[in-house]
């Protein structure tokens, strides 16, 4: 892919609006448990293996319109991380490479795709930047909507929120592995802060 490609109305309003309750309403779904670069910011992250999509789309339902579209067919392995930002949140500069608590040699991804859920109207702020070494590649003004999809080893920020609201995305870093990578990842887990133990008794 060459750096960067936008599809603008990607999905229904009905599924945006469903993605949005159902994230929201989720028990996982709490500030970030992403690195330091994350300022701000609320989500929760599902890791998978291809060949597990199946338990992924039973326990997340919601998700599959979006994986069904996003997901490319020559990668094995993800990292699906509703993210929300709300003013003054923002992302520092990194290349998503979130599997690598996994597999330390792991190359960034092959993509990365993001969907716009929600986006304040008329939002300052808030624009994805992607940048080759030192060469700024594109400034991406969120549209709602729209799903993006970058270079997985683009260096890449957000730049800070600076109007009220909401600005939902759905991020996933897609991984094409080889076989003695692949065996180190797990076939299906989530990352949250709320503690496992927790969610049990809570259901
Ligand atoms: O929401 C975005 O525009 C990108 C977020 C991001 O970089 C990430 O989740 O790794
Ligand atoms: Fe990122």
């Amino acid at each position: 892919m060459k750096n960067y490609q936008q599809k603008s109305n990607a999905f229904s309003s009905d599924y945006l609006n469903k993605l949005w309750g159902e994230i929201h309403a989720c028990p996982y779904f709490s500030v970030n448990n992403l690195n330091r670069d994350f300022v701000g910011t609320k989500g929760f992250s599902v890791v998978f293996q291809k060949s597990y999509i199946a338990q992924v789309e039973q326990q997340f339902p919601y998700f599959k319109p979006y994986l069904d579209l996003a997901l490319l067919p020559n990668c094995n392995a993800f990292y699906l991380n509703p993210l929300l930002l709300k003013e003054g949140s923002r992302v520092d500069p990194h290349i998503d490479r979130s599997l690598r608590s996994y597999c330390k040699t792991i190359e960034p991804p092959l993509v990365v795709s993001v969907l716009y859920v929600r986006v304040p109207p008329d939002m300052q702020g808030g624009e994805l930047v992607l940048r080759s070494h030192k060469r700024q590649l594109g400034q991406i003004r969120p549209q709602m909507n729209t799903l993006v999809y970058f270079q997985g080893d683009l260096t890449h920020s957000v730049n800070a929120v600076q109007t009220p609201g909401n600005r939902l995305s759905l991020v996933c870093e897609q991984y094409s592995l080889d076989e003695v990578e692949l065996a180190e990842i797990p076939e299906f887990t989530i990352e949250s802060r709320v503690a496992k133990s927790t969610q049990k008794k809570r259901k």
